[in-house]
């Protein structure tokens, strides 16, 4: 079935000679390169390139990339994917993809050319409430949430619509205002999204094909945030915590196994909270939706013994993490975590833990319940 994203006309047949994985992979080195400021620039792109080659033999990438484009040819506009017939000025179009800066410039470089749809009090309010609990918008200031709020076209879904296609291209990235919606990858669901949901970031973050297809389970409304209007706010909000975070992810031997990308995908998601001494961050028996990463600090683990009386059973400082095996396994927290002293966790919600730390997974499963304080 046509998924929003394929409802372009097509693109003129000089535009294919080149594949579009050329453009694609330019962009991203070129983001990269924007936000490393690598020493050795030629070392630097042969190993982004080697990289790229061998997460193509491990199978974890499909190459070329995008090639659902030619199922589904792309225009020098993207106003139809809006439907509805609004006319927006979206600077961004991918079927005249000449110029790879026109994405990857660091947005604080390029001045946004704004995109306003007029919109009522009530639709600013609901779109505002829907990003402010969105890890993507945390920290952005005032003017920056007005640019989103002015920039999001609504779009009216029929159940049975294919909004997002896996694999395909992506150019908006949604929030769900009224209705359902399912998240399949392979056809197999995934998740679900109700109102104040929201999906198709990871395409338009990562430069990558749709990672999964969403389909309305019923009728909706949907809001639409264009991909130059994305990138420009959000990967500049993000840009800010992957510098926070950078060093201290290489540290965490957790994550000694994935690359450098993949380490950015988890400070992206990450955010910080602050606790007191005493504080209690998760209570055994609690069903928990959050993966706690030390930032600083020290932590205790108390568990319940038949006598009914807490005995203090370990401690964790910087580096170590908790909180993953009742994620993994859908169970009750088995231990009780306090702050002790000032602590400081980055954290990682359920949905994103899954998402992103699927490559590493095994060695969470790996590292023992029996021994683990949490469980
Ligand atoms: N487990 C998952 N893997 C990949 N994408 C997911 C998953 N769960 C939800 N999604 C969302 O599905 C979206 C499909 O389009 P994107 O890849 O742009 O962004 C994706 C995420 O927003």
């Amino acid at each position: 079935m046509e998924s929003f994203e394929d409802r372009r006309p097509s693109s003129p047949s000089a535009e294919r000679a080149v594949p579009d994985e050329y453009h694609t992979l330019l962009n991203e080195l070129n983001r990269h390169v924007h936000q490393e400021h690598p020493k050795d620039i030629i070392q630097f792109c042969i190993d982004f390139f080697k990289e790229k080659l061998e997460k193509r033999k491990r199978g974890s990438i499909s190459g070329p990339a995008f090639d659902t484009r030619e199922a589904s040819p792309i225009t020098t506009t993207t106003s139809d994917e809006l439907g509805g017939g609004e006319t927006l000025n979206v600077p961004f179009s991918r079927g005249r993809r000449t110029s790879v800066s026109a994405e990857s410039i660091q947005p604080s470089q390029t001045p946004l050319k704004k995109i306003v749809i007029p919109k009522d009090a009530e639709q600013r309010k609901q779109i505002r409430a829907a990003i402010q609990n969105n890890f993507l918008f945390k920290n952005m200031d005032d003017d920056q949430y007005n640019d989103i709020v002015n920039a999001m076209a609504e779009r009216k879904v029929d159940e049975g619509q294919i909004v997002i296609k896996q694999g395909g291209v992506g150019d908006y990235f949604y929030i769900v205002q009224s209705g359902t919606f399912d998240c399949l990858i392979n056809d197999h669901k995934v998740t679900s999204y109700g109102p104040g949901g929201s999906f198709g970031e990871l395409a338009l973050m990562y430069n990558a094909p749709r990672a999964a297809t969403i389909i309305a389970t019923s009728d909706g409304v949907l809001w639409a945030l264009d991909r130059v209007t994305f990138r420009s706010l959000v990967v500049e909000n993000t840009a800010k915590k992957r510098m926070m975070y950078e060093h201290f992810l290489e540290e965490v031997p957790l994550f000694k196994s994935l690359n450098k990308i993949e380490r950015h995908k988890i400070a992206d998601a990450l955010e910080s909270i602050q606790y007191e001494d005493k504080d209690v961050v998760l209570n055994q028996g609690d069903y928990g939706d959050n993966f706690y990463l030390i930032e600083d600090g020290e932590a205790t683990f108390y568990k319940k013994g038949k006598d009914g009386k807490e005995r203090m059973v370990n401690k964790a400082i910087k580096g170590d993490y908790f909180g993953e095996l009742a994620l993994i396994n859908d169970r009750p927290r088995a231990a009780t975590v306090v702050a002790n002293g000032r602590l400081r966790c980055a954290t990682l919600g359920k949905n994103a833990f899954t998402r992103l730390l699927g490559p590493i997974m095994d060695i969470l499963k790996r590292n023992s319940p029996e021994d683990h304080p949490e469980q």
